[in-house]
């Protein structure tokens, strides 16, 4: 029996509702419906998509199928193609920084893992596809050149500072302007001053993300931060134990001191698996990252356990490594793709919008 005829308008309308991870729009109104083709029983879609939703791109094509599928008549086939699309950043803060997500990322005490984290994060977007920055503001031990392999300095051209390139990554840090070893003693105004030539005087381009790496615990930097550019909001770092937790929780605190908003907490050593059984040893405990987040009403991003591979791979500057890891890579994959998806939800449900069925 022939399928009901359809036409491009229906499909079109069905799409009306359908927003752009990106800005929370309709995909319509902003001229991202590329092509639609119906032949028959086949439904051919394209749209454009920008690389800032280059983790949720297979999620928007999954989910604008099935509701293509379930809304128009018929049991149709249908095809989803997603192009990209360039959008550049506009600038922001007044500083020359064009960035359309400014990202730091926190903990309450040092060793947690934040670095880790943090590097992670820039490689995982910087892998699905996102322009990627990645500052590295702890002053008081930059690790990303390490975990990163980094060890050349950074050139001057025009009076700007041009960030390392990794893989298409771009990073700078103080640990790269200091010989290693040195010890540099920071006073609020340096520190303040610092930062501000890190963010202005680097050549950072266009950017999707600007992931920062902070120091543990201090306010200093976060202040600083607020003051300059708005930040989207702030990702905590932490470790499962109690004592671990009331450090996050206070790093917390102090992010929604300055105004940050809290994007989520990443639980990172949750546990560890014995290569030898395969048994699950909860080192620190199990879960209390989690249960602390959804106490706090805040995100919870995902977990990392502790693996050696992961402590090898950053002590070697490998840290993109983890990504062709089928034991690290979903852990690292997860969170940026958590991370993405909740921006994507609080723009679709941002007022004066209506509200949209996303992703
Ligand atoms: N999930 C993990 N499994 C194994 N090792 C890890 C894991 N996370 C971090 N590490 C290791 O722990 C050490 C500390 O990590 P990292 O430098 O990221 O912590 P941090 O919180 O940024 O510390 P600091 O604040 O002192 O810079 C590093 O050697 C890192 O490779």
């Amino acid at each position: 029996m022939s399928a009901e005829s359809i036409n491009r308008d229906q499909v079109e309308n069905a799409l009306k509702t359908i927003a752009d991870p990106e800005t929370g729009r309709p995909l319509s109104q902003l001229d991202q419906i590329r092509d639609v083709s119906v032949e028959g029983n086949d439904v051919d879609v394209s749209i454009a998509l920008t690389s800032y939703s280059a983790p949720l791109w297979e999620d928007t094509r999954q989910h604008v199928t099935e509701h293509l599928q379930s809304s128009l008549p018929g049991n149709r086939k249908v095809k989803v193609d997603i192009v990209p699309l360039d959008r550049p950043a506009e600038p922001i803060g007044g500083i020359g920084l064009t960035a359309k997500s400014v990202i730091a990322v926190g903990s309450g005490k040092g060793g947690v893992g934040k670095s880790t984290v943090a590097v992670s994060l820039a490689c995982g977007l910087q892998k699905a596809g996102c322009k990627v920055g990645l500052l590295d503001a702890d002053v008081y031990g930059p690790s990303v050149p390490h975990l990163l392999g980094v060890t050349e300095r950074p050139t001057a051209t025009e009076k700007k500072l041009q960030p390392i390139d990794v893989q298409g990554l771009k990073m700078m840090s103080m640990g790269l302007l200091v010989p290693p070893g040195e010890a540099v003693v920071w006073r609020g105004p340096m520190l303040h001053g610092a930062i501000t030539q890190f963010l202005r005087d680097t050549n950072w381009g266009d950017l999707d993300y600007l992931i920062i790496d902070m120091p543990p615990g201090t306010g200093d930097i976060s202040l600083t931060l607020s003051q300059l550019i708005p930040l989207t909001g702030a990702v905590v770092v932490c470790t499962p134990q109690d004592v671990a937790l009331l450090d996050a929780v206070k790093a917390i605190a102090m992010f929604n001191k300055v105004n940050i908003p809290i994007l989520g907490v990443v639980e990172n050593m949750s546990y560890f698996l014995c290569p030898d059984n395969g048994k699950r040893y909860d080192i620190f405990g199990s879960g209390g990252a989690r249960r602390k987040a959804e106490e706090l009403g805040v995100p919870f991003l995902g977990e990392v356990p502790i693996q050696i591979a992961i402590r090898e791979r950053g002590d070697a500057g490998d840290s993109f490594g983890n990504f062709a890891d089928q034991d690290a890579a979903p852990h690292f994959e997860r969170i940026c793709y958590s991370l993405t998806k909740n921006l994507a939800m609080q723009k679709a449900s941002n007022p004066p919008l209506p509200s949209l069925s996303v992703l």
